[in-house]
């Protein structure tokens, strides 16, 4: 009998960076002849359409579809949509108000896959905080594979958030930010309250964002398979734990900008035809301006500071100012993004620069509101990343050999922050400070100290580990968990 090709539907939480995770996993499916239908809010669709290339990037899949569902924004500007922590309980109200029945009619609605030449799905991978999606896949007997697009140390932590509650831990009873926390196997000794998810810092048990990640969190544990995008060689013990604990069929498959470049290469060689591979990867929600590529070609190498905080963070106009004091007061270049929609309070932000500081800024500093990070980060000029240690920043700058000055924001970046710092030692953690002293240390320290040989030493190291775990001929160990993960998805079907 012919082997039926699987039919895999992948479902991400609408937002920047769990999309380009999720977008990376898809097209590394196609590569492999998966049929891949990818849901997408019709905003996101819409941004993606005009801002990136992803039809071409898939045009030579055949298997391959874009599915939109509403998303409850189409009466507004096409600017709005989530793009601000403080919005998170709007997208939730929209996840469960649009998104939910917009996934079950597009799953048991007859007009959409029954007529599919690509057969029905035969699996459905859903992000780790929609749990409804997994409740529909039980529903119509499909199997579910749910994708936490976070790091495992992350995941752990919030894995752990019940016991913590119930051990007393959070909410936090005093002010000492940096007493060790006992309840998180493995961390105990450098795990600190300021350490924790950002959630942990809600003053009440019952606070909705802390309650949202913990439920959600839970729901994930009723899926068949799970799929973590990072590599045993970064974060063994946390994953040996999370597979004996909460995840056993877990397919660790990271950094996924890797393996999606193993496999680009490896098709590309394989394949008769000569149709270019696509080499972007982008999937931004955002225009991408690329003067600043041209602006680094004509800096020293390893000469820049690259600036950006992800697609989520919001920096007061006092954080800001405190960040370009100490950027400027640092003597080094740095390229900035500044998200348009960042900015919390967007008023006489000018009138608090001084001359010297738009004047310094012309000097040596470049600013853009979206790049294209992957390509800046693999630029030869850039020395060094001043992040928000959003995952998928932190395994860009991994895989790219690139230091990290860590200032997280919010849900699990304090503790990839700690992680780079304490144990990974592929960067500093600058959490809880942002003041122009603070800043300038961090950057001078980076950019030059002895500090710097030490860290270079450990990036370095970490580069390579996360290029072999994707690597074919090294038999890596991403690679091999892909191919599993391959196997039991053609099982499924
Ligand atoms: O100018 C820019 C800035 C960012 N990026 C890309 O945008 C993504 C940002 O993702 P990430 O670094 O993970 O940050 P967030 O957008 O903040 O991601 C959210 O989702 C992540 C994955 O779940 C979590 O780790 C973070 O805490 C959460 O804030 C990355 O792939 C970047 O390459 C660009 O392409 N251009
Ligand atoms: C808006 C944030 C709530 C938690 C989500 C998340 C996760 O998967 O745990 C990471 O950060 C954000 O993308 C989401």
């Amino acid at each position: 009998m012919a082997e039926t090709t699987p039919h895999v539907l992948i479902f991400p939480f609408p937002i920047q960076g769990h999309i380009n995770s999720m977008l990376k996993l898809a097209e590394v499916l196609c590569i492999s002849g998966i049929s891949v239908t990818f849901v997408n809010t019709q905003r996101n669709h819409s941004r993606h359409l005009t801002f990136t290339d992803v039809q071409s990037r898939f045009g030579g899949f055949p298997r391959f579809c874009f599915e939109a569902i509403p998303d409850g924004l189409s009466d507004q500007p096409h600017s709005s949509g989530f793009s601000s922590f403080p919005d998170f309980l709007g997208l939730l109200d929209r996840v469960e108000k649009f998104m939910k029945p917009g996934f079950r009619e597009l799953l048991t609605s007859n007009h959409r896959f029954r007529s599919d030449a690509r057969g029905p799905v035969s699996c459905i991978i859903a992000d780790g905080i929609l749990g409804f999606a997994i409740d529909v896949a039980h529903e119509l007997g499909i199997p579910s594979i749910s994708f936490r697009t976070i790091s495992a140390c992350g995941a752990l932590c919030y894995l752990c958030l019940p016991k913590l509650i119930n051990n007393g831990e959070i909410p936090f009873k005093d002010e000492d930010m940096d007493r060790l926390i006992k309840n998180v196997p493995g961390m105990e000794n450098f795990l600190r309250c300021r350490d924790l998810p950002s959630f942990c810092r809600a003053k009440d048990a019952n606070d909705p964002n802390l309650n949202f990640v913990i439920t959600e969190t839970s729901y994930s544990t009723r899926a068949t398979a799970h799929i973590l995008n990072t590599f045993e060689e970064i974060e063994a013990p946390i994953i040996s734990r999370l597979r004996s604990s909460y995840w056993p069929n877990l397919y660790t498959v990271g950094p996924l900008n890797a393996l999606l470049s193993t496999l680009r290469r490896s098709s590309s060689t394989n394949s008769s035809s000569s149709s270019s591979v696509s080499v972007s990867s982008n999937a931004s929600l955002y225009e991408e301006d690329r003067s600043c590529m041209t602006w680094l070609d004509k800096q020293p190498e390893k000469s820049v500071v690259y600036v950006s905080f992800g697609s989520l963070a919001m920096v007061s106009r006092e954080q800001w100012l405190e960040l370009w004091y100490g950027l400027v007061n640092s003597s080094y270049r740095f390229l900035w993004v500044r998200r348009p929609d960042s900015l919390t309070d967007k008023d006489n932000e000018k009138s608090q620069m001084s001359a010297e500081l738009i004047e310094a800024t012309k000097e040596r500093g470049y600013m853009v509101e979206w790049a294209p990070q992957e390509e800046v980060l693999n630029h030869p000029a850039v020395g060094a990343f001043l992040t928000h240690s959003g995952w998928n920043s932190t395994l860009e700058s991994m895989v790219a050999g690139v230091p990290m000055i860590c200032w997280p924001h919010s849900a699990e970046q304090p503790v990839n922050s700690r992680y780079v710092s304490e144990v990974w030692k592929t960067g500093m953690d600058m959490k809880d400070n942002c003041n122009r002293s603070t800043v300038e240390k961090f950057v001078r320290d980076m950019m030059d100290g002895d500090k710097r040989q030490e860290l270079m030493k450990s990036t370095t190291k970490v580069s390579q580990m996360a290029q072999q775990s994707s690597s074919i001929s090294c038999n890596g160990s991403s690679y091999r968990n892909y191919e599993a993960l391959l196997d039991f998805i053609r099982k499924s079907c």
